[in-house]
């Protein structure tokens, strides 16, 4: 029996799974926090990957890591970083994202040259930002990476040069184009003002390299990339993945180009595409409001349960910490309709169909882009939710289905480390398990509709707003 690991670097934690190679069954597993915040140093994510690492990396003959998309992770010539890596959820780099569209050829003009149109998410701006604010670390930069190509790196204790990523990972740089397969050199020299060194695109199931004890080393990817492998998307499959972000996406056999910037056109791990919508606001609206009441998971479903759809009027804007899709970076949360007769109940109820509300968006989006969702998966930490469960099928108005509780993105790591191991032109197939299916009945999406509408109006009447421009 062979045995792999699967790491998921993401914004809050680092997860490890082993798992044996044959059948994908969970051998053992590890978790460490990160600190928070919208930049980390990224020794913090090898500090946190060797905790949860522990006792389980040194049993694998394959590792991947998958990693939180966007990250700019910038290194001087001895390969030292220069900075804390600016995160996918710093909205600092708004005003380049604006200016770079505007002076270079429009929103149109860079989804065609990179599937992209250019928010603060994306690396391109944030090293715009660093050329216009922090011109000392800018003259020491030579080379730029990822994070989950950085973890790599350092994994297989070897220099930048020799780095690596994969197609779904460059594919959110800005600067990658998922229809060519090749950097777009001048989007990065609009952006940083000159060229850098950046690490090379590795085939999906490329060992790439070797442990210092010998394990082999996969490209790794980006973490919903990770993801999609883990859960083994098909056509129709649409996940909707609640965690820090709010992610909606599936496989697709062509790159998408949206210019009206709802759909990020990534590439996946398997050498096909990954049509994707990414809100800033998800898991972490449910954490805000149930500290706000003063309660645990639990106690904050039965809350939210309670109230009756529509939350006796209340409605939230979940935009807290801006938001990315749509783009109103300088955005704050907006609770509307409230009175003397709202409750507790009421206030959890508004925070969960709004975090869903936003998410439905996405799910509207990419059927806009074709991609129309057959069956929605429900994972990443808040699909724990119970009230999440109840709540989601009326809100998104299709069936639901609920994988078993795994960390998809580091399965699909191992998935791919597996796969880079067997040699195989496919990866392996491994049975996840049955999921458990939500039903949204034709009742329930009816006394959703007056949650659903309220949520439209106010999305909609804020966006004129100075303050959510
Ligand atoms: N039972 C639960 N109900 C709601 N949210 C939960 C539950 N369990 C965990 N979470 C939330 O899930 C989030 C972490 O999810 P995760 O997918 O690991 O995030 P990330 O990938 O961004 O690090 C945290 O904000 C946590 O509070
Ligand atoms: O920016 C994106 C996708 O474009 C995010 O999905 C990040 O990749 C972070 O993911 P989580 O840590 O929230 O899972």
């Amino acid at each position: 029996m062979s045995l792999v690991a699967g790491v998921d670097s993401s914004t809050q934690s680092t997860k490890v799974l082993l798992v044996e190679s044959e059948t994908g069954e969970i051998v053992d597993s590890g978790r460490a926090s990160h600190p928070d915040g919208t930049e980390c140093p990224p020794e913090a994510w090898w500090e946190a990957l060797q905790e949860a690492g522990k006792g389980l990396l040194d049993r694998a003959e394959a590792v991947a890591v998958a990693g939180q998309q966007h990250g700019m992770v910038a290194l001087d010539a001895d390969d030292r970083v220069v900075r804390p890596a600016l995160l996918w959820n710093d909205t600092r780099s708004a005003p380049q994202a604006e200016r770079l569209t505007a002076e270079h050829g429009g929103p149109g003009a860079w989804a065609a040259d990179t599937g992209l149109v250019l928010a603060a998410s994306f690396t391109a701006t944030k090293l715009a930002w660093l050329a216009e604010n922090e011109q000392g670390n800018a003259a020491k930069t030579v080379s730029v990476m990822l994070p989950h190509d950085w973890l790599t790196m350092k994994l297989r204790d070897v220099t930048a040069a020799e780095a690596t990523t994969d197609r779904s990972d460059a594919s959110g740089t800005g600067y990658w184009s998922p229809a060519t397969g090749d950097y777009v050199t001048d989007r990065l020299v609009q952006a940083f003002g000159r060229e850098l060194a950046l690490p090379r695109v590795a085939a999906p199931n490329e060992i790439v390299g070797r442990t210092p004890w010998g394990a082999a080393v996969a490209p790794g990817t980006g973490d919903n990339a990770g993801a999609a492998l883990g859960l083994g998307l098909g056509p129709g499959d649409v996940v909707v993945s609640l965690g820090t972000s709010g992610t909606v996406f599936g496989v697709s056999d062509v790159p998408a180009a949206d210019a009206s910037g709802l759909v990020a056109g990534f590439a996946d791990a398997t050498g096909r595409y990954l049509p994707l919508v990414c809100t800033l606001n998800a898991a972490r609206v449910l954490d805000t409001f149930r500290t706000l009441l003063g309660v645990e998971h639990a106690e904050f479903d039965a809350l939210a349960i309670a109230a009756e759809p529509g939350a006796g009027g209340l409605t939230l804007l979940p935009y807290l910490d801006g938001e990315r899709t749509p783009n109103r970076p300088n955005a704050t949360g907006v609770l509307s309709g409230l009175t003397t007769g709202a409750t507790r109940a009421d206030l959890a109820r508004a925070a969960v169909e709004g975090m869903l509300s936003a998410q439905a968006d996405g799910l509207a989006a990419l059927a806009a882009q074709g991609l129309q969702a057959k069956r929605v998966l429900l994972i990443g930490g808040a699909a724990a939710s119970e009230a999440v469960r109840r709540i989601a099928p009326g809100v998104f108005g299709v069936d639901v289905e609920v994988p078993p509780t795994a960390e998809y993105v580091a399965l699909g790591a191992a998935k791919q480390a597996a796969w880079a191991l067997s040699g195989s032109q496919n990866p392996p197939q491994w049975n996840t398990g049955d999921t458990a299916r939500l039903t949204g009945t034709a009742a329930a999406n009816t006394s959703f509709r007056s949650a659903v509408e309220q949520y439209a109006t106010l999305r909609d009447e804020t966006s004129s707003w100075a303050s959510h421009q």
